[in-house]
């Protein structure tokens, strides 16, 4: 099975309001992949869907050909867009909670891409910016060797002199037959890491390419071409 993911007609309405709108999507193996739309677009709720935490109102998701559950857990490494961890709790604390949870967990690649960003094991997050927050919680989900990385916003708090940092700390750190799926809008930041584009408006799929198609047939850069295509 080539693909990582799949959807067929996934459709999610909250009350009157359609965030998904009958999605097919695949997403191969080994791709690290943009996931860009505007403020409502559904980028979260796709997200969501894809690790159980919403359920579709019609259509389906497939992760290694199963629907998300206990068996696509193992494989999925999710990093929500709102922290979830305990301010009380020391970085030491945390690995741990992650290597009891996680079989995939490597503690060793968590310390040392900790260190290099100036993070200590006794740190306690109570005592961390939001950004030093967010840049922890990267650092675990990454230290998974998972199948799949579903990234809500990875690095939206974090400042822009350490998002290249961090960035470069993401390509390091994962496996190439791994897939990435990513949500930001801090495109013109990540857009070199890419390999393909999502857009998503209005819970529809507006635009799937590599970024060397769009590239090539339309000279410009994912910027560029989101800022044309989602202008207000
Ligand atoms: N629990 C909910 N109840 C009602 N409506 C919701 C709920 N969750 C999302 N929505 C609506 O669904 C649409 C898609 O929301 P979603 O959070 O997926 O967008 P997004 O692309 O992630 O936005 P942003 O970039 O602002 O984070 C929005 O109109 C939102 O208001």
């Amino acid at each position: 099975m080539n693909n990582i993911l799949e959807c067929r007609n996934l459709t999610k309405i909250f009350g009157t309001k359609k965030a998904l709108d009958n999605v097919t999507l695949s997403i191969p193996r080994g791709r690290i992949v943009g996931l860009l739309g505007p403020n409502g677009s559904g980028k979260t709720t796709f997200i969501k869907l894809c690790n159980q935490l919403l359920t579709p109102t019609s259509g389906e998701i497939l992760i290694e050909g199963k629907r998300p559950g206990v068996e696509t857990k193992k494989i999925v490494s999710y990093l929500p867009e709102k922290n979830y961890l305990s301010d009380w709790m020391k970085v030491s604390d945390i690995i741990g909670l992650f290597k009891d949870f996680y079989d995939d967990f490597n503690a060793e690649k968590a310390y040392d891409m900790l260190k290099s960003l100036g993070i200590k094991p006794n740190d306690r997050l109570k005592s961390m910016s939001k950004g030093t927050k967010e840049k922890v919680q990267l650092t675990l989900v990454m230290s998974r060797e998972a199948k799949l990385y579903l990234l809500d916003e990875p690095i939206g708090g974090v400042d822009p002199a350490a998002r290249d940092y961090i960035l470069d700390t993401i390509l390091r750190n994962y496996n190439e037959n791994a897939t990435i799926i990513l949500s930001t809008h801090l495109i013109s930041d990540i857009e070199k890491i890419l390999d393909d584009v999502i857009f998503i408006k209005g819970g529809q799929i507006v635009l799937a390419k590599t970024v060397d198609e769009i590239r090539e047939e339309t000279g410009k850069s994912v910027d560029s071409l989101f800022r044309e295509v989602f202008k207000c």
